[in-house]
C-alpha cells in the first residue's frame, strides 16, 4: 500500500479519501530535519502553507510521486526541483477563493471600523466610544491589484457595497475588467486614487516589495492597504514606518514575509493596523473543499491516473484532459514505437497533428509523445511532468506541424523521429471506440492495433518472404498473434508488422535480418 505523509493540518474528509488507497500518517509538528529524514518512506506528501518543501526535501523523497498543496499558493514548494524529479505538484485553485475573498472584506471592514481594538477595549471592561469612530467604504474607491479569482470576488462584493473599483492586472483585458465593474488602470494611478488597496497577486520576483516606501509615497494619506495574498509583496519595515509617520491611514495584513510572524514593528502599532495569522483560507467550507480537491488528486495519481490541477504539467486543463485522454494515450504509444524503431539517441521529433487534432491545444499531445519517446530509455523516470525538460536536456528538437484538412480519420497523429542510427515515422489514429490503430509505418499504410511485443520488417515485396519469416519464428517457438503487410507499389518495398506473444530474443532478430529480401528488422516492446 502506498504511504502518504500529511504534514500540515488538513480536514478529516481529505484523510478519509486518502485512507481508501494509502496508509496515511499525519505528522504536523515535524522539524525541517525530521521531514528530510522520514520523507523517503512516502509516495505522496500533503501540505498547506506551513511546510517548506525545499530542494533538500525533494531530493530526500526518493519515492515521492506527488506533492498536494491543500490551497492555492505553492510558493512554499520548490516546484522546479519537483518538476526535475518528475514529481507532480497539485493544488486546489478554487477551493478557498470565497474564504480568502470574504476574509479580505472582513479585514477591510475591521480596519474601517476599528473592530479588533474596540472589541479588545470592551473585553478590557472599558466603554470607550470616542476612540473608535470609523469611516465608511460606501462611495470610496477600492484598488484591486490582481483581478484573478479572489480579486474578482472581492471586487464583486465591494461593488455591491457601493464602492468604486479600479484594478491593475497586466494579464486581464479591459473587457473582462469592465464585466466585473472595474476600470483597468496603471499601477501608479491606482496607488494615487484608491482609498483602499487590496492585493490578490502571487508573490513573484516582480511582485516582491511591490508596496514599499516609493509606492506608499504615491498613496493618499487616508489610504488603507489590505494584504490577504502573500507575505513579502509588502515591505513590512516600510509599511510600519509609513503607518507610524501617518503617511497612510491603515493596513490589514493576513500574510507575512516570514511566518509565523516573529518580532515585528507591526505588532506595536495601534488601531491603524489589523493583523491575522494567515487565516484567509481558514473556513470550514474552504478547508473541506481543498482537502477533498487535493486528496482526490493524490488518490488518482497513486492509482496511476492523471491529476486535474497539476501546477507543473504544462497545458493540462482538467476539461481538456478528459477530452484529450485517448489522444494522449495514442501520442504516448506512437512516441514509444517510433523511439524504439529509431533506436539510440534521437535528435529531432516531428509531430504532425492532423484533422481534429490540429485544432486542439497541442502541448499535452507533445508532452505525451515525448514521454513515449523517452520511456524506453528512462522507464518510469519519465512522466508528464518532466518529459519536456528531459527531452530538452537531451537536445531533442521538437517540431510541430498542423493540418486540419486531413480527413481520413477524425484526428490522426504522425510522428517522425531522426536519430544517430536512422529515421523512422509512424502514424496513428483512434477508431470510434477510442481504440488505437497504427495506420502507417515509414509511410507504408498498415492498420494494426499496438501489441505488447511486435516485430517490424522492411523487405522487398516478393513471394516467399512471409512464409520464410513465419517458419523461422515457428522454429524458435515464437507464437504470432497477427500479421500484416503494407506496401506502396507491387514488388517494391514493403513493411511487415507482426504481433507476437513473447519478446523476441536478439539472436532470432539477427536470423530474420539474414533472410533473403529482408532489408531490416526491428523488435518493439510497448
Ligand atoms: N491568505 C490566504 O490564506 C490565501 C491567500 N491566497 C493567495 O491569494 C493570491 C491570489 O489568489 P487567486 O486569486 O486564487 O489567484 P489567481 O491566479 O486567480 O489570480 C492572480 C491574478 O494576479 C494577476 N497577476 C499576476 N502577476 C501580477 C502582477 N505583477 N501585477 C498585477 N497582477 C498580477 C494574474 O493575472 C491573476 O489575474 C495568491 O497569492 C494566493 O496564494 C489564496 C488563498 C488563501
Ligand atoms: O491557499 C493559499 O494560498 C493560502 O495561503 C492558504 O494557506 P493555508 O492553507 O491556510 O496555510
Amino acid at each position: 500500500m502506498p504511504k502518504v505523509l500529511v504534514s500540515d493540518p488538513i480536514d478529516q474528509v481529505g484523510i478519509d479519501i486518502l485512507s481508501q488507497v494509502a496508509q496515511v500518517d499525519v505528522k504536523t509538528d515535524l522539524t525541517r530535519e525530521q521531514l528530510v529524514e522520514i520523507i523517503s518512506e512516502y509516495d505522496a506528501l500533503m501540505i498547506r502553507s506551513g511546510t517548506r518543501v525545499t530542494q533538500e526535501v525533494i531530493e530526500a523523497g526518493t519515492q515521492l510521486k506527488i506533492i498536494g498543496r491543500a490551497g492555492v499558493g505553492v510558493d512554499n514548494v520548490d516546484v522546479t526541483a519537483a518538476t526535475r524529479k518528475g514529481i507532480v505538484v497539485v493544488n486546489s485553485p478554487e477551493g478557498n477563493t470565497i474564504a480568502a475573498a470574504e476574509h479580505t472584506i472582513a479585514m477591510m471592514m475591521a480596519l474601517s471600523r476599528y473592530i479588533p481594538d474596540a472589541n479588545q477595549s470592551v473585553k478590557g471592561n472599558k466603554w470607550d466610544r470616542k476612540s473608535f469612530t470609523g469611516v465608511e467604504v460606501y462611495k470610496k474607491t477600492l484598488g484591486v491589484v490582481g483581478l484573478g479569482k479572489i480579486g474578482t470576488h472581492v471586487a464583486t462584493v465591494a461593488k455591491a457595497m457601493g464602492m468604486k473599483l479600479l484594478a491593475f492586472d497586466p494579464f486581464i483585458s479591459h473587457e473582462r475588467a469592465e464585466q466585473i465593474g472595474c476600470r483597468l488602470v496603471e499601477l501608479d494611478v491606482l496607488f494615487q486614487q484608491a482609498d483602499y488597496i487590496t492585493l490578490h497577486i502571487p508573490k513573484t520576483a516582480e511582485t516582491t516589495h511591490l508596496i514599499g516606501a516609493a509606492a506608499i509615497a504615491k498613496m493618499k494619506p487616508t489610504a488603507r492597504i489590505i494584504n490577504c495574498a502573500r507575505g513579502g509583496i509588502i515591505d513590512e519595515a516600510a509599511l510600519a514606518e509609513a503607518l507610524k509617520a501617518g503617511k497612510i491611514a491603515g493596513a490589514a495584513i493576513d500574510v507575512f514575509e516570514s511566518e509565523p510572524l516573529g518580532e515585528s514593528d507591526l505588532r506595536s502599532l495601534g488601531r491603524e493596523i489589523v493583523l491575522t495569522p494567515h487565516l484567509g483560507a481558514s473556513t470550514e467550507e474552504a478547508q473541506a473543499n481543498v482537502a477533498i480537491d487535493v486528496a482526490e488528486q493524490i488518490r488518482d495519481v497513486l492509482l496511476g491516473l492523471p491529476a486535474r490541477s497539476a501546477v507543473n504539467i504544462p497545458g493540462l486543463r482538467p476539461d481538456l484532459l478528459e477530452q484529450l485522454k485517448p489522444y494522449l494515450q495514442l501520442a504516448e504509444t506512437l512516441g514509444n514505437l517510433v523511439g524504439q524503431l529509431v533506436g539510440g539517441r534521437v535528435e529531432s521529433l516531428n509531430i504532425g497533428l492532423r484533422g481534429e487534432l490540429a485544432t486542439n491545444q497541442s502541448q499535452p499531445i507533445v508532452v505525451a509523445a515525448l514521454k513515449g519517446l523517452l520511456s524506453h530509455a528512462l522507464q518510469e523516470r519519465v512522466n508528464y511532468v518532466n518529459a519536456s525538460i528531459e527531452a530538452k536536456e537531451r537536445g531533442i528538437r521538437v517540431i510541430e506541424t498542423r493540418d486540419a484538412s486531413v480527413k481520413d480519420y477524425t484526428g490522426s497523429l504522425h510522428l517522425s523521429a531522426k536519430g544517430a542510427l536512422g529515421e523512422h515515422s509512424v502514424t496513428g489514429a483512434l477508431l470510434g471506440d477510442n481504440e488505437i490503430r497504427v495506420t502507417s509505418i515509414d509511410d507504408f499504410p498498415v492498420n494494426v492495433p499496438p501489441n505488447r511485443h511486435m516485430l517490424f520488417t522492411l523487405h522487398r515485396d516478393m513471394p516467399g518472404i512471409i512464409g520464410n519469416i513465419g517458419s523461422l519464428l515457428g522454429r524458435f517457438n515464437v507464437n504470432i498473434a497477427s500479421m500484416q503487410v503494407g506496401r506502396k507499389i507491387v514488388r517494391g518495398d514493403a513493411v511487415m508488422v507482426l504481433s507476437i506473444d513473447d519478446p523476441l530474443p536478439e539472436d532470432i532478430l539477427d536470423e530474420i535480418k539474414k533472410v533473403s529480401g529482408i532489408r531490416d528488422a526491428y523488435t518493439v516492446t510497448l
